[in-house]
């Protein structure tokens, strides 16, 4: 079985980022400046600080993973977060169109993950506008700091269908449903925020150790 792949968003402190890499996440997630307001939003400065903290680690010890930026808004400003930050990964996650994803790749050499809201039927047209990565998340433009969302598992199943890219799951996924929503839906990517939260932008180690042991055999 191909190795699932871990992304754990919404960091917001240096211990966490250590935590997210030493236990083994493959791609940590850092939402700057986010269109709307949510707890977990940095300034580009912010930002800047723990992604240099995530590269020294990583070069300190050798362990492999990428970092993602999480945001939204139109391709000049995008673009700018791109450059400032070099992050390996965009994920594009307010109400960006497939111009959007054209023009970033255009601009820069950078991963795209792009949210796929509820109810597009046309998944399709952001992979042949060239992104990465699909995105299914119970969490959008709309409720983007509400808590308790939890995956549409039958839209994961559309979408997946319907593309030939990996296809990220989100939503409400803890240490406790982790190992049950993966055998229903086999997905390549999951991506997990407040489930391995104390409160907003503080992760729990505990929980973070327990969502990998929970998952130690796909990965
Ligand atoms: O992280 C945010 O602030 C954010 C804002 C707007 C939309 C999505 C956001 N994050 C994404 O939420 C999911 C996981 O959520 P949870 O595990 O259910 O809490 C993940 O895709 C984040 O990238």
């Amino acid at each position: 079985m191909k190795k699932l792949l871990v992304k754990i968003c919404g960091l917001m402190r240096e211990e966490d980022v250590d935590h997210c890499i030493n236990s083994g996440a493959d791609i940590v997630g850092f939402v700057v400046d986010y269109p709307v307001a949510v707890p977990w939003n940095l300034d580009i400065k912010r930002a800047g600080e723990l992604i240099d903290h995530f590269r020294k680690k990583i070069e300190e010890t050798g362990i492999k993973c990428e970092c993602c930026i999480v945001s939204g808004g139109n391709i000049e400003k995008l673009s700018n977060l791109i450059s400032v930050l070099k992050p390996d990964y965009i994920q594009l996650h307010y109400k960006e169109d497939e111009d959007t994803i054209i023009g970033l790749k255009k601009l820069h050499s950078i991963k795209i993950i792009k949210t796929v809201p509820e109810g597009c039927d046309d998944a399709k047209a952001f992979e042949k506008a060239g992104a990465d990565i699909l995105l299914v998340d119970a969490r959008n433009a709309e409720n983007a700091a509400s808590s308790g969302c939890s995956l549409n598992e039958e839209f994961y199943k559309n979408v997946r269908a319907s593309v030939d890219i990996p296809v990220m799951a989100a939503g409400g996924i803890n240490p406790s449903n982790v190992k049950d929503i993966i055998d229903r839906l086999s997905p390549e990517l999951i991506d997990i925020m407040t489930g391995v939260e104390e409160s907003f932008g503080i992760k729990s180690q505990k929980k973070i150790n327990d969502l990998m042991d929970n998952i130690k055999d796909y990965i």
